[in-house]
Formats: structure tokens, sequence, C-alpha cells
């Protein structure tokens, strides 16, 4: 399996309004995707779109490598999914309101204990669930799409309305779950600075276009040019240059360099900086200089008309 996810020309209109455009996702398995857009931007039409919630308009449909028209419950019976505010009974115990779905689907009893750990709610699960605060809440329903060992999470917004504790604690839950529990996790926020934080791919949406898609390294630049502070710029820009490097003066004390067929991406500065110093140049830093998210977006919106940049 390719792809986690892979959607391509998906569509839908609700009130007279094209809210999905043309979407083609492609979520590669075994890590946080984050997908990224403003309130409004139709986060969660397309996740009610790829599990086959609504009807779409038009558009293929694939999960964990089954065409969701053909083989609607083969695609879904792996899927976990926690969609806007998750309800839970507050009269009874975190840990019944598990047991609940878990006798439903005829799962082994261990498997409770299995999600209130992965949760980080072993320890309250005897508490009534109108006890908790909303981040515990959260954390129970999150333990609840657990069950059964789902291969792909689809998580809509769960750190919204989540106080700063809650929302680290759901933050470091999430990150840690394609380790622990092997899924690939399909997570939508508004927050840049949670993708950034969480995910290791992203895909970013506005007004219903997927803008911008990819590994977050590579969106954001990490890696694909060093800066170097040295002591004579214009001579280590062309020993580097000399040893097939691209290498320029960008200020009075720095150079940047590229690696010269470095994989887009990398750039080997251990090198980069051993070169320097045998030809006598003293290397005072190194950097890797970032765009934030926050840039990109500000670029991706920018830009008119949008663009299918992926
Ligand atoms: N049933 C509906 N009829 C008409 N328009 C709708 C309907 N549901 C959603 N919309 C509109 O579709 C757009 C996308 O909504 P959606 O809820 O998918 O966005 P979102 O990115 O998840 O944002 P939020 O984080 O605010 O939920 C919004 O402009 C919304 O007003």
């Amino acid at each position: 399996m390719e792809f986690a996810i892979a959607t391509d020309g998906l569509r839908k209109k609700l009130g007279g309004r094209t809210v999905i455009d043309d979407l083609a996702l492609r979520v590669p398995p075994g890590d946080v995707y984050g997908f990224i857009g403003p309130n409004g931007a139709g986060k969660t039409t397309a996740m009610r779109l790829l599990l086959g919630l609504i009807r779409r308009d038009a558009g293929d449909v694939s999960i964990l490598g089954r065409d969701l028209d053909r083989d609607r419950i083969g695609a879904l019976a792996e899927t976990g999914a926690f969609i806007e505010h998750p309800g839970l009974y507050d009269h009874l115990s975190g840990r019944a309101n598990i047991e609940l779905y878990r006798h439903q689907r005829g799962l082994a009893a261990s498997e409770t204990d299995r999600v209130l750990e992965v949760a980080g709610m072993t320890e309250h699960a005897n508490r009534k669930a109108g006890q908790y605060s909303l981040g515990m809440r959260q954390r129970t329903a999150l333990a609840r799409t657990l069950l059964g060992n789902p291969k792909l999470l689809l998580l809509d917004e769960p750190t919204n309305g989540l106080d700063p504790e809650g929302i680290q604690d759901m933050r470091e839950l999430i990150r840690a779950l394609p380790e622990r529990t092997g899924a690939t996790v399909f997570l939508s926020s508004h927050l840049l600075a949670e993708i950034e934080q969480v995910a290791k791919h992203a895909g970013l949406l506005r007004d219903g276009k997927l803008v911008l898609q990819g590994p977050l390294d590579e969106l954001l630049g990490g890696g694909g040019e060093a800066h170097m502070s040295v002591d004579d710029p214009k001579r280590a820009a062309a020993v580097l240059g000399q040893a097939g490097w691209a290498a320029e003066k960008i200020a009075a004390d720095q150079i940047a360099v590229r690696g010269a067929s470095a994989t887009p991406g990398e750039i080997d500065t251990a090198t980069a900086n051993r070169l320097l110093v045998e030809a006598g140049i003293a290397v005072s830093a190194i950097a890797r200089p970032r765009s934030s998210l926050e840039d990109l977006y500000r670029r991706s919106t920018a830009a008119q008309p949008a663009g299918d940049t992926q």
C-alpha cells in the first residue's frame, strides 16, 4: 500500500457552493499527516467524505489501499475516527464508556486496558466521565477510537477548546501514536504551530483546494540550504565552489551553501565544514534556515488564483 489515504478529483458542493474542489490527497502510511486550513476551509467536510458519511459529487477515494465505493466495509473496518466533539456518557466511568464500545464490537477484554493506557487515562479510568476536564474527555474519546487497533485514525481538531496543558498532552499523545500503535494519523488543525510540532507530512487546504502538500521538512525547506558564518566568505565560497558545491557570500561574515548533487533537502554540512577548516578558514556557526509554515501559508494565500502546487 503506497498511501494510507489517496483521493483524486474529490469534489463536494454544499448549499450551492463548492466546498471541496478537486482534492488530491496523498497520505503516506505510518506517520502523522497534518491537514491544515483555517476555519471553514473544508477540513471537516473532507473528513466526512473520506469516511463516506456524506456523498461526494465526484472523485475517487482510496482508504488503506481499498476503493471506498467498491469495498467500503474493508476500507473503513480498520479506520478509527474522531470528528467534532465526540460524546461520552457522563454518568458512566471512563472505563465503562470504553467497555460499552468494546462489547459492541466483540473485542477482547484486554483492549480496554490497552487503549486507556495508550491515551494516558488508566489512572482516571474509574472516575465518572462527568467529572473529567475537557482534555480528559478528549483523551477518553481518542482511546475509544483506538479500540481494535485501527491502521488509520482520522482526528478532526482534537485539541480544539483545550487549555494549554490539555493541548500539550494531546499533542504528545498524537505524535507518539504511529510508533506506539502502528497507525497512520490524519490530523486536522487550524493551528500551523501544532502541525509543525506533531506531523511529518502536511497538506494545506484553502477554500476547499489543496494548495500545498508534502513532507513538512521539504515544505519548510529544512536542510536545502545551510548558512555558514566564516572569517573569509569570499574565499570560503571559492573553496566550496571548487569542490563542486554551490556557495555564495550572503553577508559580511556569511555564505549560503547548497550541496552540488545532494538529494533535495539534504546537505552535508560536516563535509563543507571540514573543507573550509582544511583551507585555513575559521567556521564559527552553521545554521539551517527554515521558513515557517506561517510563511508558506501567507505565500499561498497571496498567490492568486490558488494553484495546485503539490
Ligand atoms: N450542510 C452545509 N450546507 C452548506 N454549507 C455548508 C454545510 N456544511 C458546511 N458548509 C460550509 O462549507 C465550508 C467548509 O466547512 P467545514 O466545516 O468543512 O470547514 P472546516 O475547515 O472543517 O472548518 P471548521 O474548523 O470551522 O469546522 C464552510 O464554509 C461551511 O460554512
